[in-house]
């Protein structure tokens, strides 16, 4: 492919963004594979430079575009001038450009977004939000039930241990972990070194009970059950029958045998659960969320998001926070993770809780990082070189 010709496909393929991000339709990650697949004339120096192109255009823009192309001049005009050269070139390059065509504006995050930060980092937003929509580090996970991060682990490229979770490891670029020795055998599980910490939160141990009531394909079950040293049980509850039918090949790779999946109907939860109310030791509700923490990996979510969707994720965390609180045993805990900065999902969910539950209260918790409170904590790309949760720990009177 030309030059033009990559800039014309990248155009597309940002048309394709824009109406996902506007109508909840898939990743851009996908879109981009999606556009490839009956495009065989490309190699695969163009899916990388035309890729580059539309992720790049993205992270440049705040605001959701009008359209790939005026993402795309805008996208030029700010950082990549000789693009603009390309418009109108040849017989597969963009049309020439119009005096008066729409440009996007370079920009963070949308106005509403970026204002709601704010709230919670002032003065440094600009700092976070650029760190942000940078790129993320590939991190990975050793498995305790297998082998220990001083192992000799071979690897293409250099890895090291991350600076805070006990069992994590960094790679210094990107490389097709799953087809590694280590992961095929199980010895490493790819997870970002922020949810390690969030599962650090929830101190389980031996012979627990634990309920992961928000398990989806199972990152932190895998997590916790590696902790519990495969003695106890945990229920890898969701209602997506999907992700948590992706649990059960993970667990097995990783010889985690505590681990039992629970498909749960939405809006009736603890029907499946009722053996287990008042009885569980730790329960974990890694809730739905924004996503705001994760932009580093889908930076178009930012463009996803609208105060009605953020209303409906607020009410259905504030509602499995109390299926969360139904499951817990007198003197368990309850640990609330969102991968969002958000203050509505983070603080106002757990103010909330303790003030509709007054025979509740913060549960401290010791973590490698700084916390906010006792029994809060929020993590940063900025501060921690991780992708932004908050986590907060409740405990019963
Ligand atoms: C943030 S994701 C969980 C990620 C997972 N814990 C991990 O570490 O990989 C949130 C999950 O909540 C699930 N979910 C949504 N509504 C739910 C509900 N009413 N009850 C239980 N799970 C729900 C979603 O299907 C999704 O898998």
């Amino acid at each position: 492919m030309t030059p033009a010709a990559r800039l014309a496909a990248a155009i597309e393929i940002l048309d394709a963004v824009i109406a996902a991000a506007r109508d909840e339709g898939a990743a851009a990650d996908t879109l981009i594979a999606r556009y490839f697949k009956d495009r065989r004339y490309a190699g695969s120096k163009d899916r990388r430079a035309v890729r580059e192109l539309v992720f790049d255009a993205i992270r440049t823009l705040g605001e959701r575009p009008l359209s790939g192309r005026a993402a795309m001049i805008g996208y030029a005009k700010a950082r990549a001038p000789d693009l603009l050269t390309l418009f109108g070139t040849d017989g597969h390059a963009p049309a020439a450009i119009h005096a008066y065509e729409a440009v996007a504006k370079k920009g963070l995050a949308p106005t509403w977004l970026a204002a709601r930060m704010r709230q919670r980092f002032g003065k440094d937003t600009d700092r976070e939000l650029a760190a942000l929509i940078g790129r993320a580090p590939l991190d990975l996970r050793v498995n305790r039930l297998m082998a220990t991060r001083e192992d000799p682990f071979e690897w293409p490229v250099p890895v090291t241990p991350t600076p805070y979770a006990p069992n994590g490891l960094r790679a210094s670029e990107p490389f097709n972990v799953e087809q590694s020795a280590p992961f095929i055998g199980g010895a490493v599980e790819v997870q970002d070194e922020g949810s390690q910490i969030a599962c650090l939160a929830t101190q389980v141990a031996p012979g627990m009970l634990v309920i992961d009531l928000c398990a989806g394909a199972g990152g932190k079950s895998l997590a916790m059950a590696a902790t519990m040293g495969n003695d106890g049980k945990l229920i890898a509850a969701d209602t997506n029958r999907d992700r948590l039918q992706r649990l059960t090949p993970r667990a097995d790779r990783a010889g985690a045998a505590v681990i039992e999946t629970l498909l749960l109907d939405p809006g009736k939860e603890l029907e499946k659960l009722a053996d287990y109310i008042r009885r569980a030791d730790v329960v974990l509700v890694d809730a739905p969320c924004s996503g705001t923490g994760t932009w580093r990996r889908n930076p178009e979510a930012r463009w996803r998001l609208t105060p009605e969707r953020l209303t409906r994720l607020t009410a259905l965390q504030a509602r499995l926070l109390e299926i969360g609180a139904a499951l817990v045993k007198p003197g368990g805990r309850l640990v609330y993770v969102v991968c969002s900065l958000l203050p509505e999902e983070g603080d106002a969910q757990i103010d909330g809780f303790l003030k509709a539950n007054p025979n509740w209260q913060a549960a401290p918790f010791s973590l490698p990082t700084e916390q906010d409170a006792v029994g809060r904590a929020v993590l940063s790309p900025a501060r921690h070189g991780t992708d932004g949760f908050f986590i907060g720990g409740l405990t019963p009177i």
